[in-house]
């Protein structure tokens, strides 16, 4: 039996790249980033208007000039447009370049409109200042500037950015394949009215969704207690999955043939149980060219912590996604726990004053509770050399929400 730190550093020495595909940007969202990004262009690419209004020439206005007659309208996306006189104006709109011989930008709710003699004029109300409400060209990222590099996940304001800089196609890892393995004669589809005796397979479906959040598709399959069927079912997935992940039939009831069976079909053990409650009876194995193997026990408690604490790191690692920072809470209650393993408590998250975050306990009746993770966000880790946990004392916590 592993102590946590051991086991999790066990399951990442396994760590192996998947490679690197590329993908349509509209299908990036999620995906880990595999090459650098430079800024093509400026940020913003031109002199930009950045309110609606008029531009001038500003030495016009610091020669006491207040009122402007209108030369013509420099929309959003036309070409730049000259001022020929400069003690006319130009209506400008937000987004467009600003034109040539102006340099400041006067928003309408600054402006008296006014007609003369067919021709409209602006007399400015408010105080101007020279190079006004113009964003300008390179402010905010020169051309040539690393934004984005490898290991980064794709979310909303990366994509945004990937567009800008034309990117229809990008790099980024491979998934691996996973396939999701339940053991057990009591489940039944989800679909299916369970007998007394019978409950509904979920935990496929709770790590279904949780690779799903970091795009990963997965294949399921059933097994039932009955070894030579089990062994057959398991041995075609050897040459098709980068990653088994099992729940169940790895403790020590008479059904649980889960580890023989793997064994037999080639996988070598790096470690079964952890010093860690809950999760204890985790079997981890690999098998030479062919997937890694996460057996999870069944509790459906434990299948989580076990996915959030060893294999979300690991699946991470192995799309090369940079490393992220261990997140600290602090307790809202005391907490005793006398056994001498790492207790993984669900608990719930909450941003104290001063930005601090506080882990308050939910409510949770053992690895069985499923319902328990529905009020938690995270699970805090606490050592296993302590029997009580005082409350304002700071641990790891790890999300899972
Ligand atoms: N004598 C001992 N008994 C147990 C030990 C032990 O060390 N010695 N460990 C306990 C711990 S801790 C756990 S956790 C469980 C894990 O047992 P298994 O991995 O063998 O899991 P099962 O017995 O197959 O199932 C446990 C529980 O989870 C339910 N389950 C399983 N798969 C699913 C699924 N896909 N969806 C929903 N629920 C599932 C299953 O019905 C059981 O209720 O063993 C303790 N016993
Ligand atoms: O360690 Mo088991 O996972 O608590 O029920």
């Amino acid at each position: 039996m592993l102590p946590v730190s051991e086991a999790f550093k066990a399951v990442m020495a396994t760590v192996k790249d998947t490679g690197i595909t590329t993908v349509l940007l509209e299908a990036a969202a999620g995906r880990i980033l595999r090459e650098q990004v430079l800024a093509d262009r400026p940020f913003p690419p031109y002199d930009r208007v950045a309110m609606d209004g008029i531009a001038i020439a500003f030495d016009s206005y610091a020669r006491g000039q207040r009122v402007f007659g209108v030369e013509e309208v420099q929309a959003a996306g036309m070409p730049r447009k000259q001022l020929m006189n400069l003690a006319d104006c130009m209506e400008v709109m937000t987004g467009a370049v600003i034109p040539d011989l102006t340099d400041a930008v006067i928003p309408y709710e600054h402006l008296e409109a006014a007609e003369h003699e067919g021709f409209k004029r602006f007399t400015i109300k408010k105080n101007v200042v020279a190079g006004q409400n113009i964003h300008r060209m390179g402010s905010d990222v020169p051309a040539g500037k690393v934004l984005l590099g490898p290991g980064t996940r794709i979310g909303a304001p990366e994509a945004g950015v990937l567009a800008s800089v034309g990117k229809a196609e990008v790099k980024v890892s491979a998934l691996p394949r996973i396939c999701l393995v339940a053991t057990g004669d009591e489940l039944v589809e989800i679909r299916a009215t369970p007998e007394q005796h019978q409950v509904r397979m979920s935990n496929v479906y709770s790590i279904a969704a949780a690779l799903h959040l970091l795009g990963i598709p997965a294949s399921v399959i059933h097994l039932r207690d009955e070894p030579a069927s089990m062994e057959q079912q398991l041995r075609p997935l050897l040459s098709k999955a980068d990653v088994l992940i099992c729940s169940g039939a790895v403790s020590a009831g008479k059904f649980d043939h889960l580890p023989q069976v793997l064994q037999r079909c080639g996988m070598q053990r790096v470690f079964h149980k952890i010093e860690q409650k809950p999760g204890k009876p985790f079997l981890f194995g690999t098998v030479n060219n062919g997937p890694v193997v996460f057996a999870l026990p069944g509790n459906p408690v434990s299948v989580l912590l076990c996915y959030y604490r060893y294999i979300q790191p690991w699946l991470l690692a192995s799309m090369q996604h940079m490393p992220e920072e261990q997140l600290f809470a602090s307790l809202e209650k005391e907490v005793k726990f006398d056994k001498p393993l790492t207790y993984f408590l669900p608990v719930q998250l909450q941003h104290a004053p001063g930005a601090r975050l506080t882990a308050l306990p939910v409510t949770y009746g053992g690895s069985g509770d499923m319902a328990s993770l529905l009020h938690a966000d995270a699970f805090m880790e606490l050592p296993p050399e302590l029997n009580v946990f005082p409350e304002g004392a700071v641990f790891p916590v790890w999300k899972i929400r």
